[in-house]
């Protein structure tokens, strides 16, 4: 049996339970490394993790030590040879922070980017927040050079013109769901060539588009000319490594292995590691046999 969360009882997930098991340096530590294990086990060659800076006081753990305790692990990954996967990470903003906390995350992400950190994220429960504030910290981000991804339309609240115009106006180079989006921000995706990150089970189970696998915007994106990138919302929760995103994905819009290898290829255009990761992807697909 696949776990069963929608969209509201989703978020308080984490502040109930995740955060709760994982609240000093060991748990975190021990939780980054499995979350590598299972994903460099389940084929995965290229990575980018994103977390939210969080302090622990209790441990006396503040954001930078969060971020860094992670960092030591990616990279300590990296390094090791035998691994095939490469793996980075984004810091995020969540939707409930305030415009300060938002820029405390693009100084971390700024101080750490020699040490893995490629990008910004906006994410959390889509019922909150006012994106309008985050938008000094995102310019800024943007101004450095760090990668923007945000979490986008994934719900009718957090989908009004006003939020969607805002959004787009941070300049991301990727955008997570796209769900509730009308023709026109479609177009402007489109004509920019944003990159567009789907979660099949992801808004299939959490019951966020109406019908099931054959009726998910994939159908619609698939067919256009931005990067596509299939991605798991979270494993933990809804059950689903990529693998199994890509086989539900083989399944249900009839793709066969060829057509698989391509949509595996088709994000790196957009991934935020570097033309030297590009490069070694490119390499490695252009070994890939089906
Ligand atoms: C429906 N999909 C989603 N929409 C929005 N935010 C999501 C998400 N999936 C995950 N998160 C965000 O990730 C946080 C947990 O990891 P970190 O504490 O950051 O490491 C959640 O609190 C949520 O804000």
């Amino acid at each position: 049996m696949l776990p069963e969360y929608d969209i509201n009882t989703f978020f308080p997930l984490f502040s109930s339970y995740t955060y709760k098991l994982c609240n000093d340096r060991y748990s975190i530590e021990y939780s980054t490394q499995a979350v590598l294990q299972d994903f460099q086990n389940d084929g995965v060659v290229y990575l980018e993790l994103r977390t939210t800076p969080r302090a622990v006081p209790e441990d006396g753990m503040t954001k930078r030590d969060y971020v860094q305790t992670i960092l030591t692990i990616l990279q300590n990954h990296n390094n090791n040879p035998e691994n095939t996967m490469r793996v980075y990470l984004i810091l995020s903003v969540d939707r409930r922070n305030s415009a300060s906390e938002a820029d405390q995350v693009v100084d971390l992400a700024l101080e750490c980017q020699s040490a893995g950190v490629v990008g910004l994220d906006l994410c959390g429960d889509c019922s909150k927040g006012d994106v309008r504030i985050f938008s000094g910290a995102f310019a800024r981000a943007k101004t450095a050079g760090l990668k923007i991804t945000l979490h986008f339309a994934e719900v009718e609240a957090s989908a009004t013109d006003g939020e969607l115009e805002t959004l787009l106006s941070f300049q991301p180079d990727r955008l997570g769901h796209v769900i509730q989006v009308k023709d026109r921000f479609r177009d402007q995706i489109e004509k920019d060539k944003i990159g567009v990150e789907l979660c099949l089970s992801c808004n299939v189970q959490a019951k966020m588009i109406s019908g099931s696998y054959p009726d998910h915007h994939f159908g619609t994106w698939r067919h256009t000319s931005v990067p596509l990138a299939l991605s798991t919302d979270d494993v933990g929760v809804f059950g689903s490594p990529l693998s199994r995103e890509y086989y539900l994905a083989s399944t249900h819009f009839g793709l066969d292995q060829d057509q698989l290898k391509a949509l595996a290829e088709r994000p790196i255009p957009s991934i935020f590691g570097g033309d030297g990761e590009k490069a070694r992807l490119y390499k490695l697909f252009s070994q890939f046999r089906t």
